[in-house]
């Protein structure tokens, strides 16, 4: 990604404000990804089809990878469905340059009018943590498309052995040294970058099978809602497509249990606890995060001769001295930390801090200790 020097831009507000006449409503996108033959296009044509009473575009690969240069866009509307096409340059929306995936749908919101909600569909073997920053912007950029979530399928029958085969190893990444370890292949990293996790195929599996699935999902990805389907058939939109507020909201980090599990040995979760903290651990936590995410250096450690760690998400939360409540977010080098965006903070969270990282060879680094001695303890009280 083409950053400047000083890294990343630091972002602000990933979506949700409300309407005023200076800041428009922003309208969510949910990017919807699996392997091959998953089932994306059947929970995709099964929204089309739903009675929903939104007007949802949904943008499916209609071309199959590699002539993938147009997209078909359907807006569906209490069952009418018109179909478009897009055009988003030279290549697939995943790798055309930032903004050109974000301006074409602007464009098309432009002449057809604003839609409620946008789904995109990925190609089998794209990378989802390459194309959220393409929509996760600074509000500064004048964005009128919000990131809402990401939303994973897996084939209940097949994903275990997706996950082994190191025919499907991930391309083009330097973390991806296999003479250092398992192999990361497209499964881990549709899996590690995913809020929402959608088990489909259930039908072709019996209980224990499914269960092992899940669990080695959750090893990947601890913070990632998991639903179970047959034909991609989910009960309701709201949470398990539409509405997920990834980015805004952190419930996620109270789940018991949170980081425990090392069944993946490539991708795993781990939890690291946040001390209340004033402005200047706050600023120290800002710096540990910019050297662990933009430069690849854990502080404190020695650089060695073994593989690198890589980190696809980071979701947290701490609670300021002053008694504001702030929340992390970030995608690969992409960061925010930025006030709990609701109003009424919810009563029922801990006030506990915590920071949860997922990515590759998290295990080999003591990443606690490392946060622990540049932030220091809570002040007294
Ligand atoms: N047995 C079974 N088959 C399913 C289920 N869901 C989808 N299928 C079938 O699996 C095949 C692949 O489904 P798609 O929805 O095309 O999957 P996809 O993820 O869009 O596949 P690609 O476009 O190849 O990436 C189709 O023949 C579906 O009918 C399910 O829950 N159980």
């Amino acid at each position: 990604m083409d950053w400047d020097d000083e890294g990343p831009p630091d972002l602000v507000g990933a979506g949700g404000e409300l309407a005023s006449e200076e800041t428009p409503v922003k309208v969510p996108i949910t990017i919807v990804t699996g392997y091959l033959g998953a089932g994306k296009t059947t929970l995709l044509n099964y929204i089309l089809t739903a009675e929903h009473g939104k007007k949802i575009a949904v943008i499916m690969n209609e071309f199959g990878d590699s002539l993938d240069i147009e997209k078909s866009l359907t807006i569906n509307k209490d069952g009418e469905s018109v179909e478009e096409w897009m055009e988003v340059g030279n290549g697939c929306i995943c790798c055309s340059v930032k903004d050109t995936g974000v301006a074409a749908i602007e464009s098309l919101m432009e002449k057809k009018g604003k839609f409620d909600y946008i789904l995109l569909e990925t190609t089998g073997l794209a990378d989802p943590g390459n194309i959220a920053p393409m929509f996760w912007m600074d509000d500064g950029l004048g964005s009128t498309i919000y990131l809402d979530g990401i939303v994973t399928l897996v084939d209940a029958k097949n994903i275990l052995r997706s996950l082994d085969d190191p025919a499907g190893k991930v391309e083009g990444h330097e973390e991806t040294d296999d003479a250092h370890g398992p192999v990361m292949t497209t499964a881990h990293v549709q899996i590690s970058h995913a809020d929402v996790v959608v088990i489909n195929k259930s039908d072709l599996v019996s209980e224990l099978e499914l269960q092992a699935v899940r669990d080695r999902i959750e090893s990947i990805n601890g913070l990632a809602k998991i639903f179970v389907t047959s034909q991609s058939v989910v009960p309701h939109l709201e949470g398990f497509l539409l509405d997920l507020h990834a980015y805004d909201s952190v419930k996620e980090l109270d789940r018991p249990g949170l980081g425990h599990s090392h069944i993946d040995k490539t991708i795993s979760t781990i939890s690291i606890p946040l001390p209340i903290m004033t402005e200047t651990q706050q600023s120290a936590l800002d710096a540990w995060l910019r050297s662990v995410l933009w430069e690849n250096v854990l502080p404190g450690h020695t650089p060695s001769d073994g593989p690198a760690y890589d980190i696809h998400r980071v979701k947290g939360r701490f609670f300021a001295h002053d008694g504001r409540e702030k929340f992390i977010q970030g995608v690969r080098e992409i960061f925010d930390v930025f006030d709990n965006p609701s109003e009424q903070p919810d009563p029922d969270v801990s006030r506990v801090g915590k920071l949860v990282l997922i990515g590759r060879h998290l295990d080999r680094f003591d990443f606690g200790k490392s946060l622990a001695d540049a932030v220091g303890e809570a002040p007294p009280t």
